[in-house]
C-alpha cells in the first residue's frame, strides 16, 4: 500500500523515524503544544491527531492511536510499513495490579502479556512473547536516571476489556505472576514492531488503583509529564 493510508493522510516524510503515541489524541496534541518548537499537524482523519516537530533539536513525531489492540494495530502497522517509521514508544495511561504499584508510578513495560487472540493473525506454531525493544528500553531507564525520575521495568498486561463482570478475579492471576499493571495495547504494538522488524516500547503512568480516586480525563491529557519527557528522550 502506499500513502496516503486509509487511516492517515500524511505525506512521506512528513512523520519523523521515532514516534510517541498516546491512546489519547489530546495527550498528543498537549505534547506538541507544549513540548515540540514548530509543532507541524500531519493528521486529523478521525481526530486521531498527529504532529511532527523538534524537540531539543530533534525530529520527532507524536499521534494518537486510540483505545485498543484493534486500533494500535492498525496505527501501528501504517507507521512502520508505510511511513517508513522505525520507533514508536507508547505512553499510557494504566490500573495498578501489584499493591505496591502506587498512583502516578511509571511503570516501563518489559514485556506485555495478554488475554487476546491478536498473535493468531501472525498463524504461529507457539506462544509469542510479546516484549519491548531492549535498546529502546535501556536509553529509556537512563534518560530516568538522569532526569531524576524513578520508574519500574517489568511485566504489564494489556487487555481486551476495561470493563468486566468480575475484575477482581480477572486481575488476581496476572498479580500472581508479578505482572505490574494493566493496559489495553502495548502486546500489539510489541507484535506489529516485530513482524516489521522495528523498536517499540510502552511506558505507563498508573492512573487507576483499586481503592484510589482515578485521575481526570484532564489529569491524564496533561500531567503524566515525567513519561512525556522520558520518552521525547529517545527521540
Ligand atoms: O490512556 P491511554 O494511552 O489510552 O491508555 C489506556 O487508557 C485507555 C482506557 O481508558 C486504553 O487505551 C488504555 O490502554
Ligand atoms: O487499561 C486501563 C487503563 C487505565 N486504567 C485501567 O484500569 N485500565
Amino acid at each position: 500500500m502506499s500513502t496516503p493510508t486509509p487511516h492517515i493522510t500524511a505525506s512521506p516524510g512528513d512523520i519523523a523515524k521515532t514516534v510517541l503515541m498516546p491512546g489519547d489524541p489530546l495527550r498528543a496534541k498537549f505534547i506538541a503544544e507544549n513540548f515540540l518548537d514548530n509543532p507541524v499537524c500531519f493528521n486529523e482523519v478521525r481526530n486521531m491527531l498527529g504532529y511532527t516537530g523538534t524537540y531539543k533539536g530533534k525530529r520527532v513525531s507524536v499521534m494518537g492511536h486510540g483505545m485498543g489492540m484493534p486500533s494500535m494495530g492498525i496505527y501501528s502497522y501504517e507507521l512502520f510499513n508505510f511511513y517508513d517509521v522505525d520507533n514508536i514508544i507508547r505512553i499510557g495511561s494504566s490500573g495498578a495490579i501489584q499493591p505496591d504499584v502506587k498512583m502516578r508510578d511509571i511503570i516501563i513495560g518489559m514485556g506485555a502479556c495478554t488475554d487476546s487472540n491478536y498473535a493468531k493473525s501472525f498463524n504461529l506454531p507457539g506462544t509469542f512473547a510479546p516484549i519491548a525493544s531492549y535498546e529502546l528500553l535501556s536509553k529509556a531507564v537512563e534518560a530516568a536516571k538522569e532526569l531524576g525520575l524513578p520508574v519500574r521495568v517489568g511485566n504489564i498486561m494489556s487487555g481486551d476489556v476495561f470493563y468486566c463482570d468480575n475484575a477482581k478475579e480477572h486481575d488476581e492471576g496476572w498479580l500472581k505472576m508479578g505482572v505490574l499493571a494493566s493496559e489495553m495495547e502495548a502486546a500489539a504494538l510489541y507484535m506489529n514492531a516485530a513482524r516489521a522488524g522495528k523498536h517499540a516500547l510502552c511506558m505507563v503512568t498508573i492512573s487507576d488503583k483499586p481503592g484510589e480516586k482515578p485521575t481526570t480525563a484532564a489529569e491524564r491529557e496533561q500531567t503524566f509529564t515525567g513519561m512525556m519527557q522520558i520518552a521525547l528522550a529517545l527521540a
